[in-house]
């Protein structure tokens, strides 16, 4: 109570508190309900403030004089058997306190008794507790407290309970205590809970001058006074909301009409006359063009084609409409026929409209120029003209794909239109159908009907006329001048009708009826008979069937049949098959291909070409040294050289002109083909060159162009020994069993070097190194190597190679000179030599030699001499003819021989160019 009265809970009213105290009521010490556990201080106004808002439920107080008389009636019990328990002051009036407890002692051992009592009476088993519980329950009876109690149905007595309330102190009216204020008791029927009785002046002082109500209004938990659910926020909110979207739809209708309206009065399609520039394109008579515009009819038939055949993005050559620039834009200017134009809000409309309209296949609108006299249209201008010049132009060929193309242009255009506020075409036809410079088709020449009303009538001649009737649908001809401008959907369906004809024909709109225009248009208009004219369907037999049914559905005779755009579409679908969307992704990809092709061809070209490159520069390096071909590919002049020391080879075949003479021409070519070819397989392996071979002749030269030092005399030294082994085992075929008598001379010395001639150029030597080495050879004998002794002195400098004095040599213009017969050598020196060379240079000293990749196969058959420096031995050696195979086959030269060989040879014509002389005469001196 305490702590409520100080939170301020008991100052509201709201709050009331009723105590249970389990004592009896202490009527001794009515403010002991005061005191807490500790606190002691009972007086404090605070506390007894605090209970002014409590009551309490107490054990009423015993009844008097009832427990007064049990009171003494116990004491006198104490004192007496068996308990015995004496008081001492019984005589002086004292008696002991009996606590209530002895009196509920006392009902209790009573109502226990009555109960047995009661089973004894009734004969049954008091030592059953059932039955004894079941006879106390429901007994009412009176305490020795002196008031009723009953014993209720669980077995707990009923007490008699007390209600006290806070009043004043009897002892002290300053201050306040508790006290009963009214009892609880049994009612008559004993059933019902027991009810409350105020005592006789008792009252309850209630704070709030009467008793609080027992649950507050709304419940404990509010539960009482849940409000009905109303929705009225939601409804606020919807309605709120709702004005928002009022709000913001209004707004933005507003703001869109705004808009539309700003846009109307902004004219954006507005064009000044003097931003059109008609210069830049035209000039003379094309000016005049431009100021006869809307009057091009005419001029367009004979110039169309014209356009068509250039191919450039803009060209000077097209009459037939009048191009100008605006903005930097090549646009084309179309005049209105109308003095002056009043700018209605419908006017304003339309131009709008037609400005806002975008898409890939419609025409886009520029502007309009309303500069009386020029009221100009202005659209964007199409490079290549009209699908009608396109179709009437020979030139261009129209294969599937570029058709397709065009059409499916035509009809995504009208899906366009169609849907679009323009709503319909009403002039759907050929020349309305432009071409652009990607050849995208857009349709143009639509709506701004408002625009050109009134606009004065073309004098373009009735042919004119009526050729424009040719596309209209008869429905609308038969209207005639009350025929919508604006035509209608099914219009422009059979105008399209008539233009897939045209596409597909190529002949006109009409084909192949030779009529005029006018009478088409009557007989179309004038329908009677059973079918209705339209052009020949049989002009189209090479077309595909769908395109026919769709041409002859959209033309039918009644409008509601004709199929619409999206069913024209669908149904022509097919012939779009492997195509792409537009034309020029369609060209583009079949130049891609060709383009692929193309690098394929040039790559295959390109290896042609080098390969015939490779074989002139091959034939160019057998004519001549890879050096000089080098210089000559760089386009230099190559100057002759000169070589300090070269050895020179010649060779000859005795008895050769005789031979050919037994033998047919063809014998003696295949026999020196033969012949040569071996001799180039063996030079190959030596570093040397080939100079030349003049009918049997063979010059082969080493030391030049490349200078190799003194080992030209050793590898022509070589050469020789191994052509001369190999001229041994040739075959002649047309002379079988025949050796061809081989003449070799060499011989060492300075020479010069050049490539003589322009148209067949050829390496050349000069110098009197090859006049000797030619004699060498002229005077020398059959299978023997004549070597001179500048050539000896080389080769034994190198070392390794067996020679055999042959004695002096009387040669023309030389005198007599002591020269040798070369008889053998010994490899294995030769390629020391060669190694040694490697190893300082790095290279070999002829790129075949010793090519790494393949086994070095000179020389591979020849028995070697070893080390042959001593050369008496050595000639020894070859005179016994046992060590060389060469000089085993052979037969020993000797004078006799020599003459013989002589002999043989005599009367041989040599046409060597670089030998000019020749000594007949051989003397050997051994
Ligand atoms: N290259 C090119 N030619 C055009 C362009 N506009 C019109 N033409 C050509 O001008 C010719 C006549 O066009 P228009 O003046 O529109 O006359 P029409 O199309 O026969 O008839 P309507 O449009 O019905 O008046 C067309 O056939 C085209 O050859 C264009 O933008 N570019
Ligand atoms: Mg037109």
């Amino acid at each position: 109570m305490d702590h409520l009265y100080d939170r301020g809970l008991l100052d509201t009213e709201e709050y009331f508190v009723v105590g249970v105290h389990l004592g009896h009521y202490n009527s001794k010490d009515p403010q002991i309900y005061f005191k807490g556990i500790l606190d002691q201080n009972v007086t404090s106004e605070h506390i007894q403030n605090a209970f002014k808002h409590f009551i309490g439920v107490v054990h009423s107080a015993p009844v008097y004089p009832e427990y007064d008389t049990f009171s003494r009636l116990v004491n006198i019990y104490l004192e007496a058997p068996p308990f015995e328990f004496p008081n001492h002051f019984i005589n002086v009036g004292g008696q002991k306190i009996i606590k209530p407890e002895a009196a509920y002692l006392y009902d209790a051992v009573w109502m226990y008794a009555e109960a047995v009592h009661e089973c004894i009476l009734e004969n049954r088993d008091y030592n059953n507790g059932t039955l004894i519980i079941d006879k106390i329950k429901h007994n009412t009876y009176k305490s020795a407290m002196g008031y009723m109690l009953r014993i209720n149905e669980v077995g707990d007595s009923e007490g008699n309970y007390s209600l006290i309330a806070r009043d004043i102190l009897e002892e002290d009216p300053t201050q306040y205590g508790m006290y009963p204020v009214g009892v609880f008791r049994l009612n008559e029927n004993l059933t019902a809970l027991p009810a409350f009785h105020f005592y006789e002046g008792g009252f309850i002082d209630w704070p709030d001058g009467s008793p609080p109500i027992d649950e507050p209004p709304c419940g404990f938990r509010g539960e009482k006074c849940i409000p009905p659910k109303t929705y009225t926020k939601e409804i606020l909110a919807g309605v709120g909301g709702g004005l928002v979207l009022i709000v913001t739809v209004v707004g933005y209708l507003v703001y869109r009409n705004w808009k539309y309206e700003n846009e109307l009065a902004s004219l954006l399609w507005k064009i000044d006359y003097r931003d059109i520039d008609f210069k830049d394109h035209f000039s003379g008579t094309m000016n005049s063009k431009c100021t006869n515009m809307g009057r091009r009819t005419a001029i367009v038939r004979v110039n169309s084609q014209m356009s068509l055949a250039s191919q450039g993005e803009f060209d000077f050559r097209q009459l037939f409409t009048c191009v100008a620039t605006y903005r930097g834009m090549i646009v084309a200017v179309r005049k209105v026929r109308k003095k002056h134009i009043e700018l209605t809000r419908d006017i304003k409309k339309e131009l709008k409209v037609m400005r806002d309209l975008r898409h890939d296949n419609i025409n886009p609108f520029i502007g309009a120029c309303l500069d009386a006299p020029n009221v100009l249209v202005v659209t964007a201008y199409c490079g290549k003209g009209s699908l009608q010049d396109l179709l009437e132009n020979d030139d261009i060929q129209l294969d599937d794909m570029f058709r397709a193309s065009l059409v499916f242009d035509i009809i995504r255009g009208m899906i366009y239109l169609h849907e679009s506020e323009i709503r319909t075409h009403g002039k759907l036809k050929s020349s309305n159908c432009l071409v652009d410079n990607r050849w995208v088709l857009k349709i143009a020449d639509f709506g701004l009907h408002e625009f050109m009303k009134g606009e004065d009538e073309d004098d373009e001649g009735d042919f004119a006329k009526y050729r424009n009737m040719l596309w209209k649908a008869p429905e609308l001809l038969r209207m005639g001048c009350l025929a919508p401008r604006r035509g209608s959907h099914e219009g422009d369906v059979y105008s399209f009708a008539i233009i897939l004809y045209e596409t597909h024909g190529r002949k006109g709109p009409y084909g192949d009826i030779d009529l005029p225009p006018k009478e088409i248009i009557s007989r179309v208009t004038n329908y009677l008979g059973d079918s209705p004219f339209r052009p020949h369907l049989g002009a189209l037999d090479t077309s595909p069937k769908i395109v026919t049914d769709i041409i002859k559905d959209c033309w039918d005779e009644d409008p509601v049949k004709r199929p619409d755009f999206k069913t024209i579409r669908n149904r022509l679908k097919p012939m779009q098959k492997g195509m792409k969307a537009n034309i020029l992704d369609n060209m583009i990809s079949i130049m891609e291909k060709y383009a692929s092709n193309l690098e394929a061809l040039v790559e295959e070209r390109t290896d042609q070409l080098r390969e015939e490159k490779k074989k002139t520069e091959d034939i160019l390096l057998q004519m001549l040294p890879k050096s000089v071909t080098e210089q000559l590919k760089r386009g230099k002049v190559v100057e002759a050289e000169s070589f300090d020391c070269v050895t020179i080879y010649f060779s000859d075949i005795c008895g050769f002109t005789a031979m050919s003479a037994d033998s047919s021409p063809l014998q003696v070519v295949s026999l020196l083909n033969d012949l040569y070819t071996l001799f180039d397989s063996i030079i190959e392996n030596y570093d040397v060159y080939k100079v030349e071979t003049i009918g049997d002749a063979y010059m082969v030269c080493s030391g030049l162009p490349k200078r190799n030092g003194i080992l030209h005399a050793g590898e022509i030294a070589s050469m020789s020994l191994h052509l001369l082994k190999e001229i041994k085992e040739f075959k002649n075929k047309s002379r079988p069993g025949e050796t061809l008598k081989l003449r070799i001379g060499i011989h060492s010395g300075p020479a010069v070097a050049g490539v003589v001639g322009l148209k067949m150029p050829r390496y050349c030597l000069f110098g009197d190194t090859v006049n000797t080495a030619s004699r060498m050879e002229s005077n020398g004998v059959a299978l023997k190597i004549h070597c001179s002794p500048q050539c000896k002195d080389l080769l034994d400098q190198l070392g390794g190679y067996v020679l055999k004095e042959r004695g002096l040599v009387a040669m023309k213009g030389k005198g007599e000179i002591l020269t040798y017969w070369l008889i053998g050598e010994n490899q294995q020196k030769r390629l020391r030599r060669l190694e040694s060379v490697y190893s300082e240079t790095g290279q070999w000293p002829h790129h075949s030699s010793f090519n790494t990749d393949e086994p070095i196969t000179f020389s591979s058959s020849l028995d070697y001499v070893d080390e042959a420096e001593d050369a008496e031995n050595t000639m020894q050696n070859a005179e016994d003819s046992n060590f060389h195979p060469l000089l085993q086959s052979s037969e020993t030269y000797g004078p006799e021989k020599v003459e013989e060989e002589e002999a043989l040879c005599n009367g041989r014509q040599r046409n060597d160019s670089s030998a000019n002389t020749h000594n007949k005469t051989v003397t050997d001196h051994n």
